[in-house]
């Protein structure tokens, strides 16, 4: 059994952070193990209050991990301030595991999950030690200073996010103007680069959607499949999961983490290489 590790937040709500994470993990038969980095008091109309954990119980917490388990992949999710990334980024660079970082902001209602002086830290910091980074186009914007509107904008900002040091740049479309495709952009280091497009569903209910979605690369990362093919499987993952939501809650309602296993066979992703 492969053990993976997610180093993020608590969503009181079930729909993201921690709880999206561990039930991808679930869902994808590897054994979950868990960091939790901040509590937030939250549903699917937003969230009304975050309590940080200290850095030093964030260390203690992947420490008691590191002695026992053999993991084979990390993901990072809300992290909250400079000390817990600076935390993360040391002691997961000690471990040769790769570590897939989803560098959340803000949540879908607005609220900040992020200091602003963590930026830095994750630029400096962690994602010198990463094997992927996934921002979508807001979050991308923000770590590079620079406005996308158009694919070229996007090289452009991969570009400069690859110069940090991280192998793989995923920079999800979702907020992009398309109305018809949700498009990811892949950039490896080598010069390599793919986009993966699936129909865009119009849906409300997409809370959590890039924690799934980095939790799902993470699950087959650590099960063994090739970095390309993890990302793809993933792409299937996320869009099976808002395609059959649940319809929980009164606002953004969390997606379905059990569609992939009956529906994984029924989702045809379109690659383009370039
Ligand atoms: N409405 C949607 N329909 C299909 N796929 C979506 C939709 N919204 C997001 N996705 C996909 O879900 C994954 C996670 O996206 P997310 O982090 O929410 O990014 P974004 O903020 O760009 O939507 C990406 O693969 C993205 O393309
Ligand atoms: C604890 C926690 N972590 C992450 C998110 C981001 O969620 P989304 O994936 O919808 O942007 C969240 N709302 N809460």
């Amino acid at each position: 059994m492969q053990v993976v590790t997610t180093i993020a937040g608590s969503d009181s709500g079930g729909g993201a952070g921690i709880q999206a994470d561990l039930k991808t993990f679930q869902e994808l038969k590897v054994f979950g193990t868990s960091v939790i980095t901040a509590l937030t008091a939250q549903n699917t109309l937003g969230v009304s209050g975050v309590m940080p954990i200290e850095a030093s119980f964030v260390e203690q917490q992947l420490q008691a991990l590191l002695e026992d388990f053999s993991i084979s992949a990390v993901k990072t999710g809300m992290l909250f301030s400079s000390a817990i990334i600076q935390t993360v980024a040391q002691m997961t660079a000690n471990t040769k595991v790769p570590l897939i970082v989803d560098p959340v902001m803000i949540a879908k209602g607005g609220e900040s999950l992020l200091r602003q002086d963590a930026i830095d830290a994750i630029i400096n910091h962690l994602l010198p030690v990463a094997t992927i980074v996934t921002p979508n186009i807001p979050e991308a914007e923000t770590l590079t200073g620079k406005e996308i509107n158009t694919l070229a904008d996007i090289k452009e900002v991969a570009k400069l996010l690859l110069q940090t040091g991280v192998q793989c740049v995923i920079i999800k479309g979702g907020h992009l103007a398309d109305r018809n495709f949700a498009i990811d952009y892949i950039f490896f280091k080598n010069g390599q680069s793919f986009s993966m497009q699936t129909p865009r569903i119009a849906s409300k209910n997409t809370h959590g959607t890039g924690c799934t979605f980095s939790a799902a690369i993470t699950a087959f990362l650590g099960s063994g499949l090739p970095i390309k093919e993890a990302i793809i499987e993933a792409k299937k993952f996320i869009q099976l999961a808002i395609t059959y939501d649940l319809a929980l809650g009164n606002g953004h309602g969390p997606t379905n983490h059990f569609a992939y296993q009956n529906y994984k066979e029924t989702c045809e992703v379109i690659i383009h290489e370039s």
